[in-house]
């Protein structure tokens, strides 16, 4: 069929589809393509592939009256059903919405069609939930691949760099087997508590450097120098530099390239990307190699350091002084050395800006909330008293902290939109059939800012997770996966416990030691979504120190 196409015909549809859905950048690389013969056929197989996928067989529901058919399900129709066209229309220049707004854009389409819509995102068509119970239904439905949607950037990335896949694109017996050995080093309570003297000693250090300061200038920066030291602790037991600022290689721009770039690529209607080296792939190319290379030199740097050890005999003696998470990756016979690599590239990727943000967003809410913050300090008084060292009786008495945390991730949920599954069996949702195979994504950004499971959705009120609280706005309790910051499941993060305690811990020693405040002019954060959501511009905070500082 392509073979009786004329070039310019090809060209000419080219132009006609790029000027209904696609930027500019992405018709110029079609253009500028000698080969979009090749393009358009795999297109074409692709598109067939996809189709075929996503053919409904149903399998395990019988037919009844009360459940309607999946094609029932409300959602945009008509032309916005055209494969890839039809989500094209959706965004700029049709409409408003860049591929950014996609969270903005999903309200309007639930104020419109209900808490479960049905929307055209390429040739096949993805569901989205907005309800706890609909969230909770497909969380807890049966996964044996555990298949991940929309992850086309990093695939190609991986492929074209000949890098195996990690943790996080994975599916089936592979991901399984290398989740299983990433998580029981890392995910089990007994052992993650071993980290917290680790994180504590980079938390020590940030709170020294900024009693030198009094203040922090760029919130979200600072931050992801606290959270890249102590990921580099968990990873390869060593201090990366970010705090004291030797180190030599910028973590910030490489990881904010690479994430957004990851972002931009997510909803882009051709993934235009697999084919040739558009300028989002380069970025996100550029970066991750230099973080993939940056894991490598230092991995290399640690087995060096383990081998000497080992040959001078005094290897055990410093594997029992503190935990060694690389150590115990790479003397697991399941897992090679390439995939160690690539292990630490996710943890990194997911690990940094993710827990950042968090600590970034709930000091912005206790600036802002004075009485908060003063309960929060009286409570970190109580439990820890003049103590210096956290210990894990302590953190087990930090209720209200901890509901500080879940308030801040609910008022503005850490990933973009949620988590997603790919059906592996039937399901009804809501009262439709969904076939095995449909993409289903969990719309925790949106449900929890409802204020139909969470009262007053706007306000900060770390109250409402508190058992002891009997106020009106705890119903959010009665709605647990309208707000699953970590996902849940088989599948749910690697490094939430990692992540819970780096950012407890950085939050107590902070507020334990200063009274932080937003300058008099700041009355609103504003926020970009980047993969996580991201304060959008420099944020100050002021420290001042309290009467009796621990030091
Ligand atoms: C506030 C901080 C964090 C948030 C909100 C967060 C959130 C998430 C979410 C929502 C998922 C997908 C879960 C699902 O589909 O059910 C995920 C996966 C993942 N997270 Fe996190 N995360 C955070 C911190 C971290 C940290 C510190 C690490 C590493 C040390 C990490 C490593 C991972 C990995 C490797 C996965 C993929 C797991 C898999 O596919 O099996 N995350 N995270």
């Amino acid at each position: 069929m392509v073979s009786e196409m004329s070039t310019e015909l090809i060209k000419r549809n080219i132009r006609f589809v790029s000027a209904m859905a696609l930027s500019k950048r992405i018709t110029r690389d079609l253009l500028q393509c000698n080969n979009y013969r090749v393009l358009v056929k795999r297109c074409i197989c692709e598109h067939a592939a996809a189709a075929m996928m996503n053919e409904h067989h149903y399998e395990t529901i019988p037919q009844t009256d009360d459940i309607k058919p999946f094609s029932d399900i409300p959602g945009p129709k008509g032309i916005y059903n055209i494969p890839f066209l039809g989500i094209a229309l959706q965004f700029k220049p049709f409409t408003n919405y860049t591929p950014s707004d996609m969270p903005e854009l999903l309200c309007n389409l639930r104020d419109k069609y209900g808490d479960i819509v049905k929307l055209k995102t390429g040739t096949s068509s993805m569901v989205y939930v907005f309800h706890p119970d609909y969230a909770k239904t497909v969380f807890q439905a049966q996964y044996k691949e555990h298949a991940k949607t929309q992850m086309k950037l990093p695939e190609t990335f991986f492929k074209r760099n000949n890098i195996p896949k990690g943790v996080v694109l994975l599916q089936g017996e592979e991901w399984m087997k290398m989740r299983r050995s990433t998580q029981e080093k890392i995910l089990r309570p007994a052992i993650v508590a071993n980290y917290v003297p680790l994180i504590e000693t980079v938390a020590d250090d940030f709170v020294d450097q900024l009693r030198k300061t009094q203040m922090i200038n760029d919130l979200h920066k600072e931050l992801t120098n606290y959270t890249s030291e102590s990921i580099g602790m968990l990873c390869f037991n060593k201090r990366l530099g970010y705090l004291d600022g030797t180190s030599d290689f910028d973590f910030y721009t490489n990881l904010q390239e690479m994430l957004t770039s990851f972002h931009q690529a997510f909803f882009l209607p051709i993934k235009s990307y697999k084919y040739f080296n558009t300028g989002i792939y380069k970025r996100f190319e550029s970066s991750t190699l230099k973080i993939y290379r940056l894991a490598e030199r230092e991995i290399k740097s640690q087995k060096q350091k383990l081998m000497k050890l080992e040959r001078e005999g005094k290897l055990e003696e410093y594997l029992e002084k503190e935990p060694n998470f690389l150590h115990s990756l790479l003397s697991d016979h399941r897992v090679t050395d390439e995939q160690v690599s690539v292990i630490i590239l996710d943890l990194i990727g997911a690990g940094i800006d993710s827990t950042a943000n968090t600590i970034a967003f709930l000091l912005c809410d206790l600036a802002q909330n004075p009485d908060k913050q003063k309960k929060l300090y009286e409570e970190i008084k109580n439990v820890l008293g003049k103590s210096k060292k956290v210990k894990k009786s302590h953190l087990a008495n930090l209720s209200y902290l901890k509901a500080c945390v879940k308030e801040t991730q609910r008022k503005r949920f850490p990933v973009f939109i949620g988590a997603q599954r790919i059906l592996e069996h039937d399901l009804v949702l809501g009262g439709y059939r969904i076939p095995k195979q449909t993409a289903v994504a969990i719309n925790n950004d949106a449900m929890s800012v409802d204020e139909r499971f969470y009262p007053r959705p706007k306000e900060f009120i770390p109250e409402r997770w508190l058992r002891s609280s009997d106020e009106d706005v705890t119903m959010g309790r009665n709605h647990p996966f309208g707000m699953k910051p970590f996902g849940f499941g088989q599948r749910s993060c690697l490094g939430q416990r990692f992540a819970e305690n780096e950012i407890y811990i950085c939050i107590l020693k902070l507020i334990q030691n200063f009274e932080v405040l937003l300058p008099a002019n700041v009355t609103d954060i504003p926020t970009v979504k980047r993969t996580f959501i991201t304060p959008d511009a420099e944020i100050k905070l002021f420290l001042k120190e309290r009467p009796e500082p621990v030091v």
